[in-house]
């Protein structure tokens, strides 16, 4: 027996079980007046009506789009969803002129949130994430990866590994969640001056404590926060525990982070505002998912990243809002959408792709998720509209009418 039919439906959708590279990321698979068929929460068919094989309606439910787009549902593959505290005196200040590194160095920034959410429960944590989980579903969001970073401390980083743990396996969520651990998101207060004294902290007791409890391993490697060398032990370190790589690269400053992503095989590299033509081109030799952050780009006043220059070398580009309480307190995905397609150059295909099956790559599960296909997890989103060329064009509004997770309404307007 079916659980859910979709009838009357314009599917929309990027194909295939790896990152689209290149021109590839343009080609959506589009088919007007569609059925999907989900059973237990997988999809089982996907294409024209007059195909679909015949089903008893009974005991599923059934809608009728009306015509309405569906996609995939979006994955937001770079957030700092679990945080103490806020920041809204640091936006003023950057808005005066001070920069987001300056205000870091004189133990604002990130150290402030780490200040916070070193006092906070586990509890509070993870009830501060729920509130955003929901505004995330409202906007179409079905997985959603997780960084710590704000604890700098084993005690604290697991604690907000325990968080993300715990959301990430409640029966009751609207979304999947991703978790990774940044303990090297910046060198905090007790090592001020001693980098060195905190990297051989992680490697020798922060990356061992954290084994087998994130998926995902990221670095800050940023000019005077962890460089290239220091970048290396870490991830070296975390590779043979047993994480997968992410990196912020090439975010202020042009490092050669987004080099040290592809020498280490690193899943993504995330941020590349100033990444170099040759890390441009490792990373598409390599097949490292290039994450662009524009939301990041527009709270900082700084140039967008190339999204372009990565799509013409024929790399696989995905874009993440970046939500977190400092650089970037926004999670709109529909902010996200029309800043690639104004800013950026890119076209709404490739927006969409780099939301769903490249953002899915991203976090390394492009064969489960991240297109409407048999056999993938029943993620989806219905539109308000029948054209997803709206998207953009509703600059920072809504589109999103209803999120199917796993087979199931979990938002519906
Ligand atoms: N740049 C480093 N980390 C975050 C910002 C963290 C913060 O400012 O709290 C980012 O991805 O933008
Ligand atoms: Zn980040």
């Amino acid at each position: 027996m079916s659980n859910l039919i979709i009838n009357n439906a314009t599917i929309v959708t990027p194909v295939g079980n790896s990152p689209r590279r290149g021109n590839e990321m343009s080609r959506l698979a589009i088919i007007p007046h569609a059925t999907v068929i989900v059973r237990d929460g997988i999809i089982e068919f996907v294409g024209p009506t007059k195909d679909a094989p015949s089903h008893s309606q009974d005991e599923s439910k059934v809608i009728d789009a009306e015509g309405r787009v569906i996609l995939p549902g979006f994955i937001d593959s770079h957030t700092h969803l679990i945080f103490g505290g806020y920041r809204p005196d640091e936006f003023s200040w950057r808005m005066s002129g001070e920069s987001y590194m300056n205000i870091m160095q004189r133990g604002g920034g990130i150290q402030s949130t780490v200040n916070a959410t070193r006092h906070e429960s586990c509890d509070n944590l993870i009830a501060k994430a729920r509130w955003f989980i929901d505004r995330m579903s409202e906007m179409g969001v079905t997985t959603v990866e997780a960084k710590s970073g704000y604890g700098l401390d084993t005690e604290s980083e697991l604690k907000m590994l325990e968080a993300i743990h715990r959301l990430a396996t409640d029966p009751d969520r609207k979304l999947d969640v991703v978790s990774t651990f940044l303990g090297a998101h910046a060198v905090p207060k007790e090592y001020k001056d001693n980098t060195e004294g905190y990297v051989n902290l992680m490697i020798n007791e922060m990356i061992p404590a954290a084994k087998g409890k994130a998926e995902f391993f990221d670095i800050f490697t940023e000019k005077n926060v962890f460089e290239i060398n220091d970048s290396r032990r870490l991830l070296n370190a975390a590779r043979d525990a047993g994480f997968k790589l992410k990196l912020h690269a090439d975010e202020i400053v042009t490092l050669g982070g987004a080099e040290l992503a592809s020498e280490m095989g690193a899943v993504s590299a995330d941020h590349l505002l100033h990444v170099s033509d040759e890390g441009i081109r490792m990373m598409a030799d390599r097949n490292v998912v290039a994450t662009l952050l524009p939301l990041t780009a527009f709270s900082l006043k700084e140039p967008y990243a190339p999204a372009r220059k990565f799509i013409d070398a024929g790399a696989a580009v995905a874009l993440a809002t970046d939500l977190n309480p400092g650089s970037c307190f926004s999670g709109s995905i529909p902010l996200t959408i029309a800043l690639a397609c104004i800013y950026m150059g890119m076209s709404v295909e490739e927006t969409i792709t780099a939301l769903t099956l490249n953002a899915a790559a991203a976090v390394d599960r492009a064969d489960t998720i991240g297109s409407i296909e048999p056999g993938k997890r029943a993620d989806l989103i219905i539109l308000h509209f029948d054209n997803f060329r709206m998207l953009p064009y509703y600059v920072g509004m809504n589109c999103v009418k209803t999120t199917i997770f796993n087979g199931r309404i979990v938002y519906d307007s």
